[in-house]
């Protein structure tokens, strides 16, 4: 598959390329040039396969040829060796569960994926690549367990000071070898700024191979797709009407979603479930585009004031408003409304949503409010326990802690403060 750039003054690439240098070279974020359905047999057989073998149906157009097929079944098997299972919380709402993995948030099958890609394509090169991320909680652990130790790779991870979990900051300062974490004295969109520049600066990319581990990378943001297959697979036979909530921050996953549903997957609707950091919520009211900085939540890692992917969202509905409108609602919740929802769920369900989940919830419940006759699916993005504080002190209930999160307890943190571009190129160029 080739990819062209959304900035439309780069050359097209190939996969490869796309996944080697991150981003395009006009700063673009690359999009497939075309997305072929999948036969109709696919959808009506899809119980009788395996999420391995969904997954293999689904992403092979997008990295054939230079993937060859026996190298891609084998990067799907390892990339989804844990469970995605839908928790039914009434006839209406039910929950995809996307924390099963290695560090407990959505992000682990992008970040598994691309690093076996990487990996791969690499194999015969003498030169290291430096892998930048920027996270506003769960990207950076995610990229830090999938590369830990992936030979010619190093990977640097930037993340605002102060504003991610004490979880969230262990699984991505606490790894040592080849990971290493900045501190930056800003916001999250500092930080993917910051990012941004860098591959755009020759002095640093004719020194070192960069790219992305970001959704930018479309190794790691095509994955996300696979997740609105498996809970179709779980839900179709009892629900025709299947509508997703997203929780959305960079807005990656739900645009991997309307993929999916290009891709054939019958989706009646999405829902883009926001924190106070409402950019997109605002530009469905409106219709004007109106970033504004980010401000802190208690679902932080939704914190994005400026999401990267919604480029790609207008992409896939060739910027006609009208089309996007009628496949996708936005709304916006406060952290008093989140806190209030993690609680109803806890009393009315006996389920432990965490914060990110549960403004996924409170869209369901808001979009069912005027189209009843939808099963909406919220996907809870990340375990309870890396949101500890927040969870315990809303339910009243001590958690205990999965092996995942306990794995990086007590061990300790180590990272760079910086502040400034020059900081981040002073430390790359070192
Ligand atoms: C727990 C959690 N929920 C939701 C999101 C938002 O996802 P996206 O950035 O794909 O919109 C993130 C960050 O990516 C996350 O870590
Ligand atoms: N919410 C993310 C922000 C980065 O999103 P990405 O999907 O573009 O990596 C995080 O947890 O870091």
């Amino acid at each position: 598959m080739n990819y062209y750039s959304l900035n439309h003054k780069a050359p097209n690439s190939t996969f490869k390329n796309a996944v080697i240098k991150g981003i395009a070279p006009d700063k673009g974020l690359y999009f497939p040039e075309s997305i072929t359905p999948l036969p109709k047999t696919f959808f009506d057989n899809i119980d009788h396969l395996s999420h391995s073998e969904i997954a293999f149906e689904a992403i092979k157009q997008f990295v054939s040829p230079e993937i060859p097929e026996d190298i891609l079944k084998t990067i799907v098997e390892e990339t989804l060796s844990f469970d995605f299972p839908v928790v039914k919380l009434n006839d209406s709402i039910s929950t995809l569960e996307l924390f099963h993995g290695p560090t407990m948030a959505f992000k682990d099958v992008g970040a598994r994926f691309m690093a076996r890609c990487l990996g791969y394509f690499n194999q015969n090169n003498d030169r290291e690549v430096t892998v930048l991320v920027a996270t506003s909680g769960d990207t950076g652990g995610a990229v830090a367990n999938g590369f830990l130790g992936v030979k010619g790779v190093n990977v640097v991870i930037l993340y605002p000071s102060g504003k991610v979990s004490d979880i969230q900051e262990m699984q991505l300062t606490t790894l040592g070898q080849n990971i290493k974490a900045l501190e930056v004295n800003g916001t999250f969109d500092d930080c993917q700024d910051m990012v941004k520049t860098a591959f755009l600066d020759e002095e640093l990319t004719n020194n070192m191979q960069l790219t992305s581990a970001n959704s930018i990378n479309v190794a790691r943001w095509l994955p996300q797709l696979f997740y609105f297959m498996f809970a179709y697979k779980q839900l179709h036979k009892e629900h025709k009407n299947i509508v997703f909530s997203v929780p959305s921050g960079n807005f990656g996953n739900v645009c991997a979603g309307m993929m999916a549903q290009k891709l054939g997957l019958p989706i009646s609707h999405f829902v883009a479930s926001n924190n106070a950091n409402n950019v997109v919520t605002r530009y469905l009211i409106s219709q004007l585009y109106e970033p504004k900085p980010s401000v802190q939540t208690i679902s932080n890692a939704m914190d994005v004031g400026a999401p990267s992917n919604f480029i790609r969202i207008k992409e896939i509905y060739k910027n006609n408003f009208s089309s996007l409108k009628e496949n996708l609602s936005s709304y916006s919740f406060s952290d008093e409304e989140t806190k209030a929802a993690m609680l109803e769920i806890f009393d009315n369900y006996n389920y432990v949503a965490d914060p990110h989940g549960a403004v996924g919830y409170l869209g369901c419940k808001a979009y069912l409010k005027e189209n009843a006759n939808t099963h909406c699916v919220f996907l809870e993005t990340a375990h309870p326990t890396k949101f500890l504080d927040v969870v315990e002190a809303v339910i009243k209930e001590k958690q205990s802690l999965p092996e995942q999160i306990q794995s990086v307890m007590g061990k300790e943190k180590e990272s760079v403060v910086i502040s400034t571009y020059k900081d981040l190129k002073k430390y790359l160029l070192k």
